[in-house]
């Protein structure tokens, strides 16, 4: 394991390291915000999921991050989208393969030996996280299109392990979108039955734990209609009456203006959860 980035930030230190990741077979970076109340001791966990085509770098550098996690004194790990380098399968779009890890379990060739970033981000990194840093061991997850879909499906498939949960502009029905379409096909077979332990909506119905999700949308979001469709989530929960609180927010595109915008109530959510502060 190795430091390769350090930058003083908000009292804290925003750093980026880089492992060898046995589940993927694969080196791996993640950035790691420490906050500075991490002098006075063990700090929780937000792990954050980014989306389509990121890398560790896009949430760390656009989002405004560090002022938040300095404020509630939590601790923030943005892990890479998917396994990457030369023995890596990948595609030539940007939907699918390097970039495009969709949080899950591949089972099908070329995918299987490195695509299983579900369990990268809910079994490994958290054990690595927690064995490097000073962490508490309480953790929360949250996520952005791609990314937001990936903490819902983390939260709702692995009941107890996470204090709170949310997502911006999250893929919400991956098995009726194209990008999950795409994706699914593609990581786990046509036979649609294997699409739904991996589908947000659907595990809404089997969940074991009604951990509220906090979702924020842009109204002017490029791909609301064809990608992501909230009102599919909305229908999900309200058939089994599982918490969700669903906000639009008029005028808010896709990109990370959208997330900086209203990453303080995001974060403020789950420091709460967290007992951060
Ligand atoms: N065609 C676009 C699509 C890529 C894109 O918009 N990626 C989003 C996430 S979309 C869902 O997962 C993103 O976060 N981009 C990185 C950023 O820093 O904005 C393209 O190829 O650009």
């Amino acid at each position: 394991m190795q430091r390769i980035e350090s930058h003083a930030s908000y009292g804290g230190v925003q750093e980026v390291w880089q492992h060898e990741s046995r589940v993927l077979g694969c080196s791996m970076r993640f950035g790691v915000y420490l906050p500075p109340q991490l002098q006075l001791g063990p700090c929780p966990v937000l792990y954050w999921l980014s989306g389509l085509t990121c890398n560790e770098q896009n949430f760390i550098t656009k989002s405004g991050i560090q002022q938040h996690a300095a404020a509630h004194g939590l601790i923030v790990v943005a892990p890479d989208t998917s396994p990457r380098g030369e023995g890596v399968a990948n595609a030539d779009s940007y939907d699918l393969g390097q970039g495009a890890g969709f949080y899950l379990n591949a089972t099908q060739a070329p995918w299987a030996s490195h695509y299983r970033m579900h369990d990268y981000v809910v079994d490994e990194l958290p054990a690595l996280v927690e064995r490097q840093f000073p962490a508490t061991g309480l953790r929360s997850v949250s996520g952005h299109s791609m990314g937001g879909h990936g903490a819902l499906v983390v939260a709702l498939r692995n009941p107890g392990r996470y204090r709170s949960v949310s997502a911006f502009s999250p893929i919400v029905a991956p098995s009726r979108v194209p990008w999950g379409q795409k994706a699914f096909a593609a990581y786990l077979g046509e036979q649609r039955e294997h699409w739904r332990e991996w589908d947000a909506c659907e595990l809404i119905a089997t969940a074991r734990e009604r951990l509220p999700l906090l979702v924020d949308q842009g109204g002017a979001d490029e791909f609301l209609t064809r990608e992501l469709q909230p009102e599919l989530l909305e229908q999900a929960c309200d058939a089994q009456a599982h918490p969700l609180l669903l906000r639009r927010r008029e005028g808010y595109d896709h990109s990370y203006y959208f997330i900086a915008s209203f990453l303080a109530e995001h974060m403020a959510h789950h420091a709460q959860a967290l007992q951060a502060k």
